[in-house]
């Protein structure tokens, strides 16, 4: 079916639609637990969300900044328009600072860096301090319980299945859920044993964060972290909308999974076009610093959220990563009642018929693709299929569209309505302070192993190598230090 057809109406969908729990089988609830907003539907997940949009507006994203350049950076950057608290003030060794050594060390001015192996720790050190204000130490610490746990864990969970797991899973909707409830507590298969350990580790770094939480709240000494933010909201809301404490570890939980692999691989993603494509590579490197000569030229060591406004082709390259590599490749609903969908677009049935809107009968299981939408020529243009930034300089992209979807840019990345990203500014600003600090300071070439990068589908769109999928997730690029003539 053409994609058009997939993707029309989607924003209708994703109102009447529900999340079908046994979509995926028991192991991709039990990651994030039940009890989190990804798997509550209706009205109870209405109450959360409201409980938890504070945390992600548009002031609140913005102020974790300096958070991000840190964890990107090197030791001991200066923290300015933010107040962070004792741990965040503690300089230390970064992501960024780290590659230096590799590169010195390496004797040859360059290193092979496995990409996401880094980027995963250091955005989950991220998300420790933006929304719980807990320093993870990921990046110091690579054999830390939590750098292991999610270290390969969505190829180790999701990756390749077998025939047989295709078809447990496809017959798993007809096994009732206590049933599969038992299995998942009990089996012994590697992927069920990986999803148990996980989930309990998430359970017991969540719950000791809570106890410190509370003990801090209770004091008066919440910071501005999405979960104090989350906390307090929760203090305010009337008896009947409060969380309970089983949600609020579910939500917390969800932020864990949801707010550091989806960002972390989409950098490493950018990072890959840009070693394939040494011209965008250097022509976004020529804006970054042409931005930090402003920004030096008034006094300043850090750049806003205006001076990341301010660089056209950076946004460009930006947005044309997050069409191209939607790491939230699809999702997955099911028809709460009967509708119709009406097209834009009139398609012909298998059988000949010309139809101009698609019947949805109550229960109808529906994949929609975001890579899909995200490709169609109609809306992107012919070369919809290339990775070119210019579209979104050329209008090609940039044209109004006719019906605007998404909560970004027309983009489906985020997908939109009432269960689209709530972290969507909080990625992009990610996204943005990662970026410049890398591409700044580093030069990025393919090596042999990238030329056979393919995408792997494990729920996260990941990078895996063609021939050695079994290693899971790697993305092993070239890095030197850029060069600089200032
Ligand atoms: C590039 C990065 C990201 C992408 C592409 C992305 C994409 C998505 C998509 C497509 C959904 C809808 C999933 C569905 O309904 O099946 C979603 C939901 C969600 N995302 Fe993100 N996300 C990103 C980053 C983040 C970050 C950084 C956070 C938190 C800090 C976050 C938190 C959430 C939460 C809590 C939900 C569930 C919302 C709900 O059901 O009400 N995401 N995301």
């Amino acid at each position: 079916m053409d994609p058009v057809c997939v993707t029309i109406g989607f924003a209708t969908l994703v109102i009447v639609c529900m999340v079908y729990r046994r979509y995926t089988g028991i192991s991709l609830a039990d990651v994030p637990g039940p009890e989190s907003p990804s798997f509550i539907m209706g009205e109870d997940h209405k109450r959360q969300r409201k409980v938890l949009s504070p945390g992600f507006g548009a002031p609140e994203s913005k102020a974790f900044l300096p958070l991000f350049k840190r964890c990107a950076e090197s030791v001991g950057t200066k923290v300015t328009s933010y107040s962070l608290n004792a741990h965040q003030q503690r300089g230390h060794p970064q992501m960024s600072n780290k590659w230096v050594d590799l590169i010195t060390n390496s004797g040859v001015e360059s290193a092979v860096i496995n990409i996401p192996a880094w980027l995963s720790r250091a955005a989950l050190d991220a998300i420790g301090e933006a929304a719980f204000d807990v320093p993870f130490g990921c990046i110091d610490n690579n054999e830390s319980a939590l750098s292991r746990a999610y270290s390969n864990m969505l190829t180790d969970i999701f990756g390749s299945p077998s025939s047989g797991q295709i078809l447990f899973q496809e017959i798993s909707k007809y096994i009732p859920y206590r049933i599969l409830q038992f299995f998942g507590e009990t089996s012994k298969s590697p992927r069920i044993l990986r999803v148990r350990d996980i989930a309990n580790l998430a359970t017991s770094v969540t719950k000791q964060m809570v106890k410190d939480k509370a003990g801090m709240l209770f004091q008066g000494k919440g910071s501005r972290d999405v979960f104090s933010l989350l906390v307090n909201a929760n203090m305010d809301t009337d008896a009947k909308a409060k969380l309970t404490e089983e949600e609020l570890l579910g939500q917390m939980r969800t932020l864990l999974i949801a707010g550091h692999e989806t960002t972390s691989t989409t950098i490493g993603w950018a990072l890959l076009e840009l070693a394939k494509h040494p011209k965008i590579q250097s022509r976004l490197r020529e804006e970054i610093r042409a931005a930090e000569a402003v920004m030096h030229a008034r006094g300043d060591t850090e750049f806003t959220i205006t001076d990341f406004d301010a660089m056209p082709y950076a946004t460009a390259f930006i947005k044309e990563v997050l069409r191209f590599y939607p790491v939230a490749y699809s999702v997955y609903r099911c028809a709460s009642q009967d509708d119709i969908l009406p097209l834009s677009q009139p398609i012909t049935t298998r059988f000949g018929k010309v139809i101009h809107e698609l019947p949805v009968p109550k229960g109808t299981r529906i994949v929609a693709s975001i890579a899909a939408y995200n490709q169609i020529k109609d809306l992107w243009g012919e070369d919809a299929h290339v990775f070119n930034p210019e579209r979104w300089l050329n209008g090609t992209a940039t044209e109004k569209k006719a019906t605007p979807v998404g909560v970004y840019s027309n983009l489906m990345t985020f997908l939109g309505g009432v269960r689209g990203c709530i972290g969507w500014r909080f990625a992009l600003i990610e996204m943005q302070v990662f970026l410049t600090e890398i591409v700044g300071k580093f030069e990025f070439a393919l090596t042999e192993k990238a030329k056979r990068i393919r995408r792997e589908a494990c729920m996260v769109m990941t990078p895996t190598v063609e021939g050695e999928v079994e290693k899971g997730v790697q993305l092993p690029l070239r890095v030197s230090l850029a060069p600089r003539t200032d």
